[in-house]
């Protein structure tokens, strides 16, 4: 079955990530562009995660898991998601089964089945975001898609996004027929889309 895309807001949110190697970095990095606080917790720890730890959004535990520092950070306050992204199999097995009994969501970055929910290839600008899914099937493909979409979308799209948004308040107020409103909307879309 094809995964359901979901759009969360992760501002000011805890998102605790299991592991410190290099795939934990990406995911780190991505989800802190979101506005997520990250608790990191490993023996070893990347250097591009040593240096992310400089800010406030980045807390290191360095110690192996257990389920005991993810009872605390529970107890702390609640958990947007994990991601278990250890280089050992059992380790990650044990954090799915830990956060599926306690319906926290969960990624596990070397078993789709052990995964409530996986990550996708983004294509951002400004707030216009698409994540782009395989199922899992490979992210050589997804990245192929997003970079189709960064070659043929105009670079100003984002700010496109912010007029129409503004536009689109204003004339909620002043042309109280949606349908009318679509199509001035899609009018203006047009507009600045053709002016470059
Ligand atoms: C299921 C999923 C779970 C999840 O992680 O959420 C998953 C799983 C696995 N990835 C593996 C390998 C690689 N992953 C990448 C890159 C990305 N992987 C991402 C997502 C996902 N990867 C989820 C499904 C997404 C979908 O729907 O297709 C991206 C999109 C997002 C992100 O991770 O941030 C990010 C691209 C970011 C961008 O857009 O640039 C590269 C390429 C690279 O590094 O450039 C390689 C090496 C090439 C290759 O193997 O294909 C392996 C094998 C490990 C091994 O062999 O040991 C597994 C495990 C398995 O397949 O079982
Ligand atoms: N989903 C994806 O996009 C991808 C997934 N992978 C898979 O991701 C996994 C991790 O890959 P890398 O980051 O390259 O590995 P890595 O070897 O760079 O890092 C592993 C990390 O796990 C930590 N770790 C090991 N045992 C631990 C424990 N008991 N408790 C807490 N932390 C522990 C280590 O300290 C280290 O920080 C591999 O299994 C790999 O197959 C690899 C490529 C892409």
């Amino acid at each position: 079955m094809a995964y359901f895309p979901l759009y969360i807001n992760l501002d000011d949110t805890k998102v605790v990530v299991i592991g410190a190697g290099k795939v934990a970095s990406r995911k780190i990095k991505d989800v802190l562009e979101y506005g997520a606080k990250v608790v990191v917790i490993a023996p070893m720890i990347d250097e591009e995660i040593e240096k992310m730890s400089v800010c406030n959004d980045v807390k290191i535990i360095k110690a192996e898991f257990t389920e005991a520092l993810l009872d605390e950070e529970l107890r702390e306050g609640n958990i947007s998601f994990v991601v278990a992204a250890t280089n050992n199999r059992d380790v990650n097995i044990i954090i799915s089964r830990y956060c599926k009994s306690r319906r926290i969501p969960i990624n596990v970055v070397d078993d789709t089945e052990l995964c409530s929910f996986i990550f996708s290839s983004i294509y951002k600008n400004g707030d216009i975001i698409c994540g782009i899914s395989s199922g899992g099937k490979g992210p050589v493909i997804t990245q192929y898609i997003r970079d189709i979409l960064k070659d043929n979308l105009p670079d100003n799209i984002g700010e496109i996004a912010d007029i129409m948004g503004k536009e689109r308040e204003k004339l909620k107020k002043s042309e109280p027929d949606q349908a009318k409103r679509a199509v001035i909307l899609r009018e203006l879309l047009n507009e600045l889309i053709n002016a470059g």
